[in-house]
């Protein structure tokens, strides 16, 4: 468990970088994890990644976190914004959590405003594109730094 972190990504983050450049950019889901993981090794933190489309994948991969990962890192793509489910999984583990959106959703449509998650999470980070990924990484271990003083 030590020092190790999980990014998720969910439902359709799999097709980044290869539609709606305009939104989310042009980096890959696959660049994104490898870049997050090498940036991981500098640090010195073991970096897991996971991506699925379904609701109970995630949940099921969050269950299976408990007792092996620090933290959480986690872009839940739309179900950010209608899952109770996600919310639950993510509080039931207690390990503590970074919400990440490539977009700025307060920016975007109305429905997007609202996060099932953010309230629970240590921190949202929203609108600064792929590099939001490396930002919550850096933010973790501090934290994971200052927790072993
Ligand atoms: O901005 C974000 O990262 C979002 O979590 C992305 C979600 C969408 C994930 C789909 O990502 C795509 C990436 C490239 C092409 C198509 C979809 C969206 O539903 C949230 O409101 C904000």
């Amino acid at each position: 468990m030590d020092r190790t972190v999980l990014l998720i990504n969910g439902p359709n983050l799999n097709l980044l970088g290869t539609r709606e450049p305009h939104i989310y950019g042009s980096t890959t889901l696959s660049d994104v994890e490898a870049n997050t993981k090498t940036q991981g090794e500098t640090l010195g933190i073991t970096l897991q990644s996971f991506q699925s489309n379904h609701e109970g994948a995630m949940i099921d991969r969050i269950h299976e976190a408990r007792g092996n990962v620090e933290y959480i890192i986690i872009n839940p793509g739309g179900l950010t914004h209608t899952s109770v489910a996600l919310r639950d999984a993510l509080a039931g583990v207690a390990i503590p959590f970074i919400e990440v959106h490539i977009s700025n959703v307060h920016a975007r449509e109305e429905f997007r405003h609202k996060s099932f998650l953010s309230d629970k999470a240590v921190a949202v980070i929203c609108g600064l594109g792929v590099f939001g990924y490396s930002a919550a990484l850096q933010f973790v271990d501090e934290r994971l730094r200052a927790s072993k003083t």
